[in-house]
């Protein structure tokens, strides 16, 4: 907790001043320091002789800042009758701020000229999908019905390639570049061709669902596998008789084998309910499988699938590959006379080169770029470098003290919503599940939702019902609308959710016709191919810049243009931009300006409200008043009684009787137990930045008292460690661990996985971070028992 700076909690007018007043939370020497302060005050207002105070002013406030960079808060934001009845006591979240290393100025106005595009269709008249070499119909369809007359880059350099070679292929373009048509279309052309002539008439064989399983594609996450599936469903609607299908995990398996059962012809799945189905499922025959595609192999590998993509891929190359179906098609000569691997990525790291010794032989490197692609085959290997953001992406970064974030967050929200239709879709990537959890919690409006409403044009039909999927995890957004945007949805996606629910959220972010916002963890950064995404906020930064380029690349889409905003912390973080591999320079904004722009005019704020809006308000002060509000709402508890009390009443009962009430859980702000949930997990999540990266995200170096400010917390809350700690390392983990380690500089030994995003896929523990953060516990807390060490 910050040493000054400090805000009194005390009433000043009307009621009479009890003679002591005690403050709660916050170090000692914060509570000693207001306690001298309250006595000094009691003093002087006694005191008849001394010339009456003159208030301070918004101006006092704004000098001093401009002067000292140090900012006292406005008396306009004394807190409110319920701080002072607890005697609560809170640094203000403009002091003792560290300052950015690195000096900067603004850029005055936006960019004139936007970048060309660099991943949008080609427009050059004479491109189209037909002269890549795929049939009439499927390309009729593409213009028609889907509304794609010209291939994008990757799909030029890829398309001619997989529908006359045979050879394995490791394609690489930007992220919405058109990588997932760029494969599927080419298979789907050679299985229509075995029912088609070249000049479109039909064969007298026709295949249907029951003609075997040709092609497999992999995918990290349900979202992605369901979203491949869509797209391949919609390309197959020009070709009704072929059927595709999904395994992924959490999915019924009985009703996958049965569908299994009734005939597929591609299959979209996640390597783990691949391998239950390989091992458990007979009518699964793979001997007809021709192609098998890695969509984004690289994090496969790193969410710790390598065993099971080995054992895909060595029972379906153990399976005699056969030369005709059991109807007698002849399939080689048609579909490709040898088992394809495609893999498929917008960046390379050696996650995915392991995977590529795994499953490719021989393998074409296909880029967006022919450039590329000659500089590739003339070094012998892939150029990371090459891989950046698509050029059109706006990126930017906001260096903010760690104690201001959060309410830099809603103000840059506040001014993305303020003009009505400029921002409609935000995605804000979160550290970890439980952060996301509690941000959701602590964003979203009290009101009950709106009921839904007849439609104006079809006043007489049914008012569709609210999903109930989405009762937990969509909500309206409090203290970011404007008059512009009255309403601001709110919607939460990580991996501890069901699957049902993530499935129905995703669907309604992305069919929200408010603006909306979509708070999620890195679950969604990868491949997910959400329309008009207008901004990114990494509130956290990833844990690797591969991840980074992810998260980014959900704007920016097939050519339309995108904001991505990165919160940076003062000091070493900085250093983070330096690694980052932008066409374009990534612009600098002031966190002032943010809170400046965000907090112009009113907040709206709910009770409990600091204080009253008035005249005097400015932007500065707004913000106080916007962190006072949600510390004060973490502290109370739903029956109005301090959850503080709560615990201190707790604390002196008998150590039984307080293991007791800790176990019972006391009844008191479930928002406060959220935040310090958040904020243990955010802290565990930080220690597990890559190896390379760790020097901009040294645990050592965060201060955990500020850090627990943009939790709503008024101190860090102990317990920090206890998880991750306590989880041992088995001995085939660790051989596992080692392995990353040594095969790559940059691999993140993936702790991460289940820790952050409460997904099902596994991981190791991060034994280094564990330690580390064990003896930066130690040094801050110098306390072992709050921890569980050992
Ligand atoms: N030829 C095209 N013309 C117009 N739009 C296209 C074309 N090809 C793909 N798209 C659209 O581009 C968007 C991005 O495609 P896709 O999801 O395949 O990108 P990607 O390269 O796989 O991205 P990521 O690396 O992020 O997974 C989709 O909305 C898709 O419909």
């Amino acid at each position: 907790m910050a040493d000054d700076g400090m805000l009194l909690n005390f009433e000043l007018g009307g009621a009479p001043i009890k003679s002591r007043v005690k403050f709660k939370g916050g170090a000692w020497r914060d509570r000693v320091k207001a306690q001298k302060s309250v006595k000094k005050w009691q003093q002087t207002d006694d005191d008849p002789s001394r010339p009456p105070k003159r208030p301070r002013t918004d101006e006092d406030a704004t000098d001093r800042q401009s002067k000292t960079q140090k900012t006292v808060t406005p008396t306009e934001i004394r807190p409110p009758s319920y701080a002072m009845k607890t005697g609560q006591i809170s640094s203000s979240v403009f002091t003792s701020n560290p300052t950015a290393v690195t000096s900067f100025n603004e850029p005055e106005e936006e960019e004139a000229e936007p970048a060309q595009p660099s991943n949008a269709p080609l427009t050059d008249e004479a491109e189209n999908f037909l002269a890549l070499g795929l049939s009439r119909r499927v390309s009729q369809h593409l213009a028609a019905k889907l509304g794609m007359k010209a291939p994008t880059a990757i799909q030029k350099n890829t398309i001619p390639q997989l529908v006359k070679e045979d050879t394995d292929a490791f394609l690489q373009a930007e992220t919405g570049s058109g990588k997932t048509l760029a494969y599927l279309l080419p298979i789907v052309h050679r299985i229509l061709m075995l029912s088609m002539n070249e000049d479109g008439t039909s064969k007298d064989t026709q295949v249907h669902r029951n003609s075997g399983l040709f092609a497999i594609i992999l995918a990290p996450t349900r979202e992605l596998c369901k979203q491949i599936s869509v797209v391949l469903e919609k390309v197959l609607r020009c070709a009704p008789w072929l059927v595709c299908t999904t395994v992924t995990g959490g999915e019924n398996k009985k009703s996958e084998k049965s569908r299994i059962r009734k005939g597929v012809n591609i299959l979209v799945a996640t390597p783990g309910r691949l391998t239950d189905h390989l091992d458990n499922t007979k009518v699964l025959d793979v001997g007809t499988v021709r192609w098998l595609v890695f969509d984004e192999g690289d994090r496969m590998m790193e969410m710790g699938f390598e065993d099971d993509i080995r054992t895909i891929v060595t029972k379906i190359r153990q399976d005699k590959l056969s030369k005709q179906n059991k109807e007698g098609v002849v399939l080689d000569g048609i579909l490709p006379a040898r088992r394809v691997t495609i893999l498929c990525s917008a960046t390379m790291r050696m996650d995915v080169q392991k995977l590529g010794d795994i499953s490719l032989e021989d393998a074409v490197h296909i880029t967006a770029s022919k450039a590329d692609m000659e500089k590739d085959a003339e070094s012998g290997a892939a150029d990371e470098a090459l891989f950046s953001a698509p050029a059109q992406l706006k990126q930017s970064v906001i260096i903010t003290p760690a104690k201001l974030r959060l309410v830099t967050l809603v103000a840059l929200l506040k001014s993305a919503f303020a003009r009505r239709g400029s921002m409609m879709k935000v995605i804000i990537f979160i550290s970890c599940a439980d952060s996301v959890d509690f941000h959701f919690e602590l964003l979203k409006s009290a009101a009950p939702p709106e009921k839904p409403k007849p439609s104006d044009d079809a006043p007489d039909a049914p008012v569709p019902k609210p999903n109930p999927h989405i009762a937990t995890t969509a909500a309206q957004a409090a203290y970011v609308t404007s008059p512009a945007s009255p309403i601001v949805m709110l919607h939460k996606l990580h991996g501890s959710l069901v699957q049902s629910v993530r499935t129905a959220t995703l669907q309604a972010f992305t069919a929200c016709q408010e603006p909306t916002v979509l708070i999620t963890t890195d679950i969604s950064s990868r491949g997910l191919d959400v329309p008009a995404v207008d901004l990114v906020i990494e509130y956290d930064p990833a844990f690797a810049v591969p991840d980074h380029v992810h998260r980014i690349g959900r704007t920016a889409r097939a050519g339309r243009a995108g904001k991505a905003v990165l919160f940076l912390q003062p000091g070493s973080e900085e250093g983070y931009t330096s690694l980052l591999n932008s066409a374009t320079p990534i612009v600098p904004q002031l966190y002032e300006s943010i809170l400046q722009k965000g907090f112009a005019s009113a907040i709206d704020l709910p009770p409990p409200a600091p204080s009253a809006e008035t005249e005097k308000q400015t932007w500065m002060s707004r913000a106080e008043n916007l962190q006072l509000h949600f510390e004060q709402r973490l502290l109370t508890a739903p029956g109005g009684q301090d959850y503080e009390d709560t615990l201190k009443e707790n604390k002196w009962k008998t150590a039984k009787a307080a293991k007791n009430s800790r176990n019972a859980k006391p009844k008191g702000s479930p928002l406060l137990d959220a935040g310090r949930q958040a904020f243990r997990s955010h802290i565990r999540a930080y220690a597990t930045h890559v190896r390379d990266e760790r020097k901009f995200f040294d645990i050592s170096q965060l201060h955990l008292g500020h850090m627990a400010k943009s939790f709503g917390l008024r101190e860090a809350p102990g317990g920090i460690g206890g998880g991750a700690l306590r989880r041992t390392v088995r001995p085939s983990e660790a051989k596992t661990h080692s392995r990353d380690k040594s095969s790559s500089t940059a691999s993140r030994p993936a702790p991460s996985r289940r820790d952050h995003d409460g997904d099902e896929e596994l991981g190791v523990v991060d034994e280094g971070a564990a330690r580390r953060m064990k003896e930066k516990m130690m040094s801050v807390m110098n306390s072992t028992n709050e921890f569980n060490l050992g």
